[in-house]
């Protein structure tokens, strides 16, 4: 997430808006100065029309000055809100496409809700803060070269003075700080302790010892507390008065400078207003760029998940893919290899089961086919005709139906075709096909299930993800147990369907009946030792 795709994603009207009321808003410093620094030329002989005339530009420059302030935060806001729809969407986008689905659901919401606010308030807001400071600076530093450039450079060098304070006393502030931190927190834990073991303290009569314990630890605590304010006391006095030297030192010397009539009164004053325009907004920019950088971390591993939306192509109904691997090897990152150099074309139109011992890798095998994990080596793909699909996930080849399928919390209708234009007749055909429609009767398309499909049997739901395949028509359909929860009489009726389409199946079973796989003419695969070895039925 950098800088210029943040600016690509703001309409260049805003963008325009922002740069222009930042460059007036800027002028707060100057119009300040100038205001103020121009009483220095009334005098007796200040007529009443010259003093209405000064009120009148001045009302009006500052009045310009704030309304653009307004409008620039108000354009910022806009700009913000714009930023957050768009990381926010493009993030929930790219993690429904490339998460799978052991990815962590409330780890993922809570990050939209927290990380994100930190990227808003110490990124995106900050940005403009940084870009407006930059602004002001050079616009208040022209101006006060422009009245006087050796009192000017004096100015801004003095008004460096008070940056010292930290650079003295950081190091002894940070100590002390930390040392009440550690004090208090040790006789936190001393308190809580003697609160637990307060029936023990009863019991032995120990009340004396514990006591004198604690006041000690409380002592500590309120000592280095003491001290810490006390530095701070110290720092803040020296601060105050590097201020005072910053600014009086180069008054004294201007004011020289006027007796010599080489300047005039006004433009010191203008000089000496503006002055902290110039070095305190270059503090601020320095401040915000390292609180910049803290979002570092955060917005890089957002930016590895964004993908921006994109309606998906409609697929041609007669593909035939074909999945191909090569050389394949696949290595979880905590060392567990599962594949090790797999070669295996699946023609179009074929029925697979997979089975192996608990653990071996099956389920991995179905992931790396659907593309939600990527193989350590080697190449996964679709073949079609003369074409070669390498994204197979967003390829929507590919129907995943799995032991626990998760339903919306919807119509059983809009469950089915997930708001896509099919007919009641086609979906009614492939809930039949399914076994549905005895069991929920011919109205149940209309008909909500409760939050994840609660009211419905595990059997059923994964029924209903079948018949959503079927529905959508996919050319490949990946069945994890799904056929597990259902009673043998179903899982061959389910069997039979899967048998009879036109598309190719990959099946992992646990529990598997040979004698029903050898009728639905299925190719055994067995997983083991890292590689695929087929079986004879
Ligand atoms: N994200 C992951 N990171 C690290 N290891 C994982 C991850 N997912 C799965 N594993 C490990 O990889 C191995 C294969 O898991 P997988 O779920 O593919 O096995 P399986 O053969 O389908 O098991 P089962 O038959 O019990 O469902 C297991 O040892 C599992 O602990």
């Amino acid at each position: 997430m950098k800088i210029k795709n943040i600016i690509r994603w703001l309409p260049n009207w805003l963008v325009f808006s922002i740069i222009i009321t930042t460059i007036i808003s800027s002028f707060d410093g100057v119009v300040l100065a100038q205001v103020l620094s121009s009483i220095a030329n009334f005098n007796h002989n200040s007529t009443f029309l010259e003093v209405m005339f000064y009120a009148v530009k001045s009302f009006s420059a500052m009045a310009i000055v704030y309304f653009s302030m307004t409008l620039r935060k108000m354009l910022i806001n806009l700009a913000i809100k714009k930023l957050n729809v768009k990381l926010k969407s493009n993030f929930i986008y790219g993690q429904i496409n490339t998460s799978t689905f052991s990815s962590d659901t409330a780890d993922n919401v809570s990050k939209i809700f927290n990380d994100f606010k930190l990227v808003e308030t110490d990124y995106f807001s900050l940005m403009f803060e940084v870009f407006a400071s930059l602004l002001m600076a050079l616009i208040s530093g022209i101006y006060i070269l422009s009245l006087s450039i050796p009192i000017g450079i004096l100015f801004i060098l003095f008004s460096l003075l008070p940056m010292i304070t930290p650079k003295i006393f950081g190091k002894k502030l940070t100590a002390t700080s930390s040392k009440w931190q550690e004090d208090s927190s040790r006789f936190l834990s001393k308190v809580t302790d003697l609160f637990n073991g307060a029936n023990t303290i009863k019991t032995y009569l120990a009340e004396k010892y514990m006591y004198n314990d604690t006041d000690k630890y409380l002592n500590e605590s309120e000592n280095s507390y003491l001290l810490m304010n006390n530095w701070q006391a110290v720092t803040f006095f020296v601060a105050s008065i590097l201020s005072v030297v910053s600014y009086i030192l180069p008054i004294g010397i201007g004011l020289l400078l006027v007796i010599q009539r080489k300047i005039s009164s006004a433009a010191l004053i203008g000089i000496f207003m503006a002055s902290d325009r110039v070095v305190g907004p270059l503090g601020t920019v320095s401040e915000y760029l390292s609180k910049i950088k803290t979002t570092q971390e955060i917005r890089k591993s957002y930016s590895e998940h964004m993908i921006e939306f994109k309606a998906p192509k409609k697929i041609s109904k007669d593909i035939k893919p074909k999945i191909c691997f090569e050389n394949v090897y696949f290595t979880y990152s905590n060392g567990k290899q599962i594949i090790n150099n797999l070669n295996l074309n699946i023609t179009f139109g074929e029925k697979i089961l997979i089975t192996g011992a608990s653990g071996v890798g099956k389920s991995t095998i179905l992931n790396l086919i659907q593309g939600s994990i990527k193989p350590s080596s080697g190449k996964i793909y679709l073949r079609e005709k003369n074409s070669k699909i390498n994204n197979i996930l967003e390829s929507g080849r590919i129907a995943y139906i799995r032991q626990n399928p998760n339903l919306f919390n919807d119509t059983l209708r809009f469950n089915l075709t997930l708001g896509e234009d099919f007919s009641t007749k086609d979906c009614l055909f492939v809930l039949e096909k399914v076994g549905l429609i005895n069991e929920l009767g011919n109205d149940a398309l209309n008909r909500y299930y409760g939050e994840s499909g609660k009211n419905l049997s595990g059997g059923q739901r994964q029924r209903i993800e079948i018949a959503r395949a079927l529905l959508f028509n996919k050319k490949i359909i990946l069945i994890d147990e799904a056929t597990s929860s259902l009673d043998p009489k179903m899982s061959d009726k389910i069997n039979k369907i899967i048998q009879n389409l036109d598309c190719t199946v990959i099946e992992v079973a646990h529990y598997y009946d040979d004698i029903e796989f050898k009728h639905a003419h299925f190719t055994h695969y067995v997983l083991e030792n890292k590689t695929l070895r087929l079986k004879a039925l």
